[in-house]
């Protein structure tokens, strides 16, 4: 069972006794509003992070949902990846074929995953133009607020560092205000040379999950969550999406909530 900690109109903070538990609700979170855009748009356009979130997705493709979703309307997307081939251990890409998207009918030209034959620089600029040709075919949709394009769900996860994407605490990147896609070559965490959506992209979208296990990640939870504002916010408190942002939190996640 799911205790919801905080509800504010935007926000919901919710608690699963195990990762299994969480697992579960995220897949059915996704799949209600898979059912809900492909009503309303005829696709649903989903972005994912790397990271322990991919893991957290595994009963997506599992029974029902792997044979009640509709993946043909799927169009996947990248919120950051490393600079790396795609066969590499680091690769965001690997990470999501492997753990979900090998398991499921997903057209392949439906799968827009970041270059990994090019320098950072271009990886990002070929990815913002990957992203623009599909506001125009209308697979995108364009935000009326800021402009940016609109995705119908993020699946985040968190760093322990409370970053987001390879949005890092105190880098200059968290600032980014015209660019849809940056790179960054100074990674705090390995490897260095990445590739990821800005915060206008990320806020612009319709809904985020952040999905965050393990105690390991109780202290920044604890901080992200709090009232202390005193210092530089988080780049995981600057998610604040125009739709709903929900936290799916592990008990050990939130215990120290
Ligand atoms: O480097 C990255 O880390 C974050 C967090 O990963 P986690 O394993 O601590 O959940 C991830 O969201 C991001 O996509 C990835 O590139």
């Amino acid at each position: 069972m799911a205790e919801t900690v905080s509800g504010e109109s935007k926000t919901e903070v919710k608690v699963y006794d195990s990762e299994e538990e969480l697992a579960v609700a995220l897949a059915k979170y996704t799949a209600d509003l898979s059912e809900k855009f492909c009503k309303e748009r005829d696709v649903f356009t989903v972005v994912v992070s790397g990271g322990s979130l991919i893991k957290s997705l595994r009963k997506l493709v599992e029974p029902p949902y792997i044979d009640s979703i509709d993946w043909s309307k799927w169009h996947v997307f990248w919120v950051d990846e490393r600079v790396v081939p795609k066969d590499h251990p680091d690769s965001n890409y690997l990470l999501a074929y492997d753990g979900f998207l090998s398991k499921i009918p997903i057209p392949a030209d439906n799968v827009h995953a970041i270059s990994d034959a090019l320098s950072a620089e271009a990886a990002a600029d070929d990815y913002e133009t990957c992203l623009r040709h599909l506001v125009k075919s209308k697979i995108l949709d364009i935000s009326e607020e800021s402009g940016f394009p609109k995705f119908d769900v993020m699946l985040l996860g968190m760093g322990p560092d409370g970053h987001v994407a390879s949005l890092f605490p105190g880098h200059p990147l968290v600032h980014e205000k015209e660019k849809w896609v940056t790179f960054i070559k100074d990674s705090p965490k390995p490897p260095p040379n990445r590739i990821t959506f800005t915060f206008p992209v990320i806020n612009s979208s319709a809904n985020i999950a952040l999905a965050i296990v393990g105690a390991g990640k109780a202290d920044i939870v604890h901080k992200s969550l709090g009232d202390d504002k005193s210092s530089d916010l988080l780049p995981v408190q600057m998610v604040s999406p125009e739709g709903e942002l929900v936290w799916f939190l592990d008990k050990d996640a939130a215990s120290k909530l």
